[in-house]
């Protein structure tokens, strides 16, 4: 084997952090790098989505991509990924993690503190959505989709182009603010924009935040080759432990990406500590509570996360975000 092939959205998200990928491994095996285009509507049957479980819809046509054969490797963002792994398919290698933060891009170089009384900030992620309003119960909260482009674009005086039509809006922005993880932003050469990044001590990010997911085929994983020893490498030890701690929690939880639930393990010294908060939607109260190990193992992290999320259900957890 001279070549391998990751699969990719076509987003400029997407592209982007797979050609990052890509040249990595390329470099690390002196093999050659082929990206091939996954479709995430359409040109995959109902029942092959069905069969791979779980809530990741973007997720969900790469793998099948990569179980079908059609690429080696997929490059996902980690917090988008559903924490029940597929049969058939692992994650090779979690690549060092990047800024975990949330970010306020706000109009006129405003910060959080700054903004006056009844701004509006978009948001279309219901964490980001509660822990706003419990810092700030005076905001007013919008619900926005679509990618980085279009959300900067709907921030007043934003120099981005909103490119979804302008549905019912100003084209010049109409909202005070946009909340956007920090990595995406950096990704894209977008950092330009944040006015201020967010305290973790105010805003926890999604678990895995800032970092990615490369999955192979678990059989492939088996064999010594170029590409694997160059996925080993690319590895990161301290990512994934802060990973797996953190999405131990998720999962113990019962949890997805789209709960009211922050989570951030850092690893200092010898010890692997865990932040995590679970928040009422309506951001009128949260339980934000710190567990640490010094197991800091594969297995001690997921054990962390799993004994934080049973000290957050004994708390109430469930109740107060509606699990
Ligand atoms: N849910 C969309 C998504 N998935 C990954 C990122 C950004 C990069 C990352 O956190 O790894 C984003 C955009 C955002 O939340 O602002």
């Amino acid at each position: 084997m001279t070549t391998f092939t990751i699969g990719t959205r076509g987003s400029a998200l997407a592209t982007t952090q797979t050609g990052t990928v890509a040249d990595a491994l390329a470099e690390l095996s002196g093999l050659t790098a082929h990206t091939t285009l996954v479709k995430t509507e359409g040109d995959v049957t109902s029942g092959s989505l069905a069969q791979l479980g779980g809530t990741g819809v973007f997720a969900a046509a790469l793998r099948v991509a990569l179980m079908e054969g059609r690429c080696d490797l997929a490059v996902h963002s980690l917090k988008d990924l559903p924490t029940q792994q597929p049969a058939g398919l692992s994650i090779a290698a979690t690549p060092p993690r990047v800024d975990v933060r949330d970010a306020l891009c706000a109009r006129d170089g405003l910060t959080l503190e700054e903004l006056p009384a009844g701004s509006t900030i978009g948001t279309g992620s219901p964490r980001r959505s509660a822990q706003l309003k419990y810092a700030r119960p005076d905001l007013q909260i919008v619900d926005i989709r679509g990618n980085v482009g279009t959300r900067l674009g709907r921030v007043k005086g934003s120099p981005e182009q909103a490119d979804d039509g302008g549905v019912g809006r100003d084209a010049q922005g109409d909202l005070d603010a946009v909340v956007l993880a920090a990595a995406g932003l950096e990704r894209l050469g977008l950092q330009a924009h944040i006015t201020q990044y967010l305290d973790p001590t105010v805003m926890l990010p999604a678990p895995g935040q800032g970092s990615l997911a490369v999955e192979c085929r678990s059989e492939a994983l088996a064999e010594d080759t170029a590409l694997n020893r160059a996925l080993a490498e690319l590895d990161d030890d301290a990512t994934r432990l802060a990973v797996t701690a953190e999405r131990g929690l998720l999962a113990r939880l019962e949890a997805g990406c789209a709960a009211p639930i922050g989570a951030l393990a850092t690893l200092e010294a010898d010890v692997l500590a865990l932040d995590a908060v679970v928040c009422a939607p309506d951001g009128s109260d949260v339980i934000r509570r710190r567990a640490t190990t010094t197991e800091v193992t594969d297995a001690g992290a997921a054990a962390l996360g799993v004994a934080l999320a049973e000290q957050l259900l004994r708390e109430g957890a469930a109740e107060l975000a509606g699990l």
